[in-house]
């Protein structure tokens, strides 16, 4: 035998693949930069459209180096597919016959990669999957899925996968995508869709791989309409940012609630109470009685003047227009554009039975004139939304003459600024209150509506919110993704069904996933005993890693907390991954000056961790979403002490201890939360 690699080793035939699949690559973009626009662009918008579509294209087909061409190969049983062979991967690779060298995952031919089982093998002779070491093809491995011989085994590939430290933002995880989930994933762009998920079951990888699959099935339709993904906070958006691009997909818009309605500067902040009301659903009826009861009847007839003669149109005729106009299902301000035309019309049909022939631009001419102006402005006067509400929550008879049956007068005084602004500028709005501006301004102009909007972290919107959220996809369809363990907010909702009403989507489907593949065994264990006392009735997120995890909790004298956290800290960072330092917010100041004072650099949640600086120092506030390999959580009887209540408190407590992926050390000083006491 020769000493040559044996060219029947699987491995090196499919390094050989993967060689052509990237040569392949190269030659599909070198044609799309090579191609030659001059002739075919008439204008220069044109070409500069092109040009830009021509860039993506070329940033579409870039070679990651970290991001393997393709990380699966399915094998189809004949006559299914005639047989064929499809390596599946993050983008298609076709050769020079425009043969597919790798399939898009999101392909249908490549869904029986994360489907098919041994139960159900969906004509599938081989599955194989791929394992890399630094960009290099080192392993693979296969289920014969019809070969009834063959035991059902877990895959040692996804394990490491799923067991995988975690360092910078977060990644995709199209290699790995479970049955479950990918179910999710894939789901018609047509219906609204809703997971309820324990921490680190992939609600948000979900999210992110549903809008890369809408946009795969409905490019054209979607980019025509648009996209969204809803975070929570800043931190929270730049932390999932590079996982749509990682995919291919460059396009989709990201954004928090308040992104969506910063109609006003918002520079106050709300007592608990105030924010609950305002976030009340009940708001949008005062409102809407606020804005409509800017319509009045006209008092006095109407006299139009045109050249020699005098038209009078009764007030009565008038009213009769304004009341049709308010009975149609249309906005305030387009009903209030219509009137003019309307009034209009009524003179026309007086020249005309007075024997004259006016033509379309006599009724613009009656449209524009004076008289007809002054009866629109007082009965339908223009209404701008910031000053309705600046109104509302100032004045307080304005306020209970809207809010009469609705709110009572408890909740109506909580509404009032104990000193009512002065202008729409000067005003301390808080975000509620943008909240309500957004509503306001929708009953007077239709907010826009997207082709598809994923909410994340949605258990912690208001009801006012969920509408906002909701009017944004009026023609289009929403993936709401959330737990309701994990509502910190006094409005935080109860119950997906209410939520979903609010959102416009009540025929919904929720669907729930189990499986946590972020929290260690152990770990998540130990947070699941706050669960019977704040979300009774959800059960315990079941994790699928296999490593228990490094779990400590370390009792230190109150003297000594400050240098026991960093100690943690520094030990936590002799291991590889990222460190995160969760803390009540009260908290923050006190230790940064601590890990300064050792010496230890820290980062801001959101900033990218690097080799050099690992660790984050997180407000129990912010923690929400994010993960770090290895978490040191500081007192978390401060974390809830900073809660307005005690079941907010615990649910805050509960995000914090479900943040780690490989290890958690609680370092504390005052007594533990007797909740975190073993459950009888
Ligand atoms: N199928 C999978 N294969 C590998 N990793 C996965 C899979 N599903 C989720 N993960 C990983 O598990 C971690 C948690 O996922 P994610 O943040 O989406 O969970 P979540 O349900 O949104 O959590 P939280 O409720 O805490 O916000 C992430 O690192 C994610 O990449």
């Amino acid at each position: 035998m020769s000493a040559a690699v044996p060219t029947d080793d699987p491995l090196v035939r499919e390094r050989a693949h993967l060689t052509s699949s990237r040569a392949a690559l190269r030659a599909m973009r070198e044609e799309v930069e090579a191609l030659d626009i001059k002739d075919v662009t008439a204008n220069w918008v044109n070409s500069i459209v092109l040009e830009r579509q021509i860039e993506d294209r070329v940033k579409a087909l870039a070679d990651l180096a970290h991001t393997p061409l393709f990380f699966g190969r399915l094998d189809y049983l004949p006559p299914t597919q005639h047989g064929q062979r499809f390596y599946i991967g993050r983008r298609h690779v076709h050769d020079a016959h425009g043969d597919p060298m790798v399939v898009d995952w999101r392909a249908p031919v490549s869904q029986p990669y994360y489907q098919a089982s041994k139960k159900d093998p969906r004509d599938v002779g081989l599955r194989r999957r791929f394992g890399y070491t630094g960009g290099e093809l080192t392993a693979y491995e296969d289920e014969r899925l019809s070969d009834p011989t063959e035991e059902e085994r877990t895959s040692r590939l996804l394990q490491t996968e799923i067991e995988r430290p975690r360092v910078g933002p977060m990644r995709d995880i199209v290699a790995t995508i479970q049955p479950e989930q990918d179910e999710i994933v894939r789901a018609g762009l047509s219906g609204t869709v809703c997971v309820q998920g324990g921490p680190g079951t992939g609600k948000t990888a979900v999210g992110l791989h549903r809008v890369a699959f809408l946009l795969y099935a409905h490019r054209e339709r979607l980019a025509r309409t648009g996209t969204l993904v809803i975070g929570p906070n800043r931190s929270f958006l730049q932390y999932i940012e590079q996982v749509l691009p990682a995919l291919g997909e460059l396009e989709v818009k990201q954004a928090t609630v308040d992104d969506l309605v910063a109609h006003v500067e918002v520079r106050g902040a709300d007592e608990a109470a105030t924010a609950v009301v305002k976030g009340d659903a009940r708001m949008a009826e005062v409102l809407r009685r606020a804005v409509w009861s800017h319509v009045t009847a006209p008092a006095e007839p109407l006299m139009v003047v045109r050249g020699s003669r005098r038209w009078r149109v009764p007030a009565h005729e008038l009213e009769e227009i304004v009341r049709e106009l308010r009975e149609r299902d249309i906005r305030y301000g387009a009903a209030r554009e219509a009137l003019p035309q309307r009034i209009a019309h009524a003179v026309l049909v007086r020249m005309e039975q007075a024997g004259e022939a006016p033509d379309d631009r006599v009724q613009n001419a009656v449209a524009r004139t004076a008289a007809v102006k002054a009866v629109v402005k007082e009965c339908w006067p223009a209404v701008d939304p910031a000053k309705l509400v600046l109104r509302l929550l100032g004045d307080a008879d304005f306020l209970a003459e809207h809010a009469e049956g609705v709110l009572d007068a408890d909740e109506q005084k909580l509404l009032l600024w104990a000193k009512p602004a002065r202008s729409v500028k000067s005003a301390k709005w808080s975000a509620a209150d943008a909240v309500l501006v957004d509503e306001a301004a929708d009953l007077i102009e239709r907010t826009h509506s997207l082709g598809h909007v994923v909410l994340d972290e949605a258990q912690d919107l208001s009801p006012m919110q969920y509408r906002a959220v909701g009017r944004r996809c009026t023609t289009g369809s929403a993936t709401v993704l959330g737990d309701l363990a994990q509502g910190t907010t006094p409005w935080a909702t109860g119950s997906w069904e209410a939520a979903l009403t609010h959102l416009g989507k009540p025929e919904a489907r929720v669907e729930e996933l189990t499986a946590g593949f972020r929290v260690p065994s152990e770990v998540i264990a130990y947070a699941s005993r706050l669960l019977p006392h704040m979300a009774p009735g959800l059960a315990p997120v079941e994790s699928v890693r296999e490593n228990p995890g490094d779990f400590e909790v370390r009792t230190v004298a109150p003297e000594t907390a400050d240098a026991a956290v960093v100690a943690a800290c520094a030990d936590a960072l002799r291991h590889e991954g990222s460190i995160g330092l969760i803390a009540a917010d009260a908290r923050i100041a006190p230790l940064a000056a601590a890990l300064e004072a050792a010496g230890l650099a820290c980062l801001s949640p959101g900033e990218e961790t690097t080799a050099e600086s690992r660790l984050t120092l997180v407000p129990a506030s912010l923690a929400k979403g994010l993960e770090y390999d290895h978490v040191v959580l500081d007192e978390p009887a401060a974390v809830v002490d900073g809660e307005p209540d005690e079941r907010t408190g615990l649910r805050r407590l509960y995000v914090a201890l479900t943040r780690a992926v490989s290890g958690l050390t609680v370092v504390h000083a005052a007594p533990l939360p007797e909740q975190l006491a073993v459950s009888a």
